[in-house]
């Protein structure tokens, strides 16, 4: 066996779980490769990766390839500070408008096209671009970033006082169901896991280990997304109160929740159960 191969989404949300791994705090005879959520779905997708923080998405859209670490996500409950509409007219007001998505995202373009469609009943007209706010405006009459895109772009809304109505999907879904919303999953290939299951189990021991080392050593992953990210330590700082890891019960229950929706709006394919490494249903 080489070494594991595992896609780390390069935002400051999987920080937590991915800074000791990066600074050799852990031990980990792996390669770590960065790149935004898009990227590293399509690479699992392929078998390049053997492990990856994905969009949750799309596991529903890939079950028969991949078996969810437990324990781990990327979830907020409500407001999420990184999932931002920002529109020239308030939300409710698009009907019929153009919507240009970011390229970098899977979930929060499932997200908001579920949103439209059962929460605002409106329909608009979607263009999947770069993640760049003023090129997406100059298009369209509205534009979806996720991650620390979204939060520097909200930053200069502020500065620069631009005209942009902001709505957080994370409080609008929230609002609408009254769940947390599940935005990433750790996944490793089901081939793989099969094969290797100490390798498996040891993986989520380090994973598990990572979170803990993360929470004892916050000022250095404060510093280290600062330093990454370019904003301000206060926004972190909220940020990282915001942004939950883990992975449970109710968070099942709202990625399920999330799941019905995508389904109803055919975003995915078949209703999914999850298959969850160290539990019983996941053979097969
Ligand atoms: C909350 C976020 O979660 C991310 C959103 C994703 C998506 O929309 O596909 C994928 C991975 C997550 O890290 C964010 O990046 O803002």
């Amino acid at each position: 066996m080489g070494k594991i191969r595992f896609g780390q989404v390069d935002y400051l949300n999987t920080l937590p779980v991915f800074h000791a791994l990066e600074d050799g705090l852990l031990p980990f005879d792996g390669e770590l490769i960065k790149g935004p959520p898009t990227m590293l779905n399509k690479m699992f997708m392929e078998d390049q990766l053997e492990v990856a923080s994905i969009s949750s998405v799309e596991y529903a859209r890939n079950i028969d390839k991949c078996i969810i670490l437990p324990n781990l996500s990327v979830s907020a409950d409500g407001p999420v500070q990184s999932i931002l509409l920002f529109s020239r007219a308030p939300i409710v007001e698009l009907e019929g408008r153009k919507i240009c998505l970011t390229s970098s995202s899977a979930t929060s373009v499932a997200l908001l096209k579920v949103l439209f469609q059962h929460y605002y009943h409106l329909e608009v007209e979607y263009v999947t671009q770069k993640p760049d706010l003023d090129s997406m405006m100059a298009e369209g009459d509205g534009a979806l970033l996720i991650g620390d895109d979204a939060m520097r772009a909200h930053l200069r809304v502020k500065q620069e006082k631009l005209a942009y109505h902001v709505t957080d999907l994370g409080e609008a879904w929230k609002q609408f169901t009254g769940e947390r919303m599940v935005y990433a999953l750790w996944v490793i290939r089901k081939e793989f896991a099969k094969e290797n299951p100490e390798v498996v189990n040891n993986l989520c021991h380090q994973l598990v280990e990572a979170k803990k080392l993360a929470d004892q050593s916050l000022s250095a992953v404060l510093e280290k997304g600062r330093r990454r990210s370019g904003l301000p330590m206060e926004i972190l700082e909220e940020y990282f109160n915001t942004i939950n890891n883990a992975f449970a019960e109710d968070h099942r229950r709202a990625l399920l929740t999330f799941y019905d929706y995508c389904y109803k709006s055919g975003l995915i394919e078949e209703r999914v159960r999850l298959a969850i490494w160290g539990e019983e249903n996941v053979a097969g």
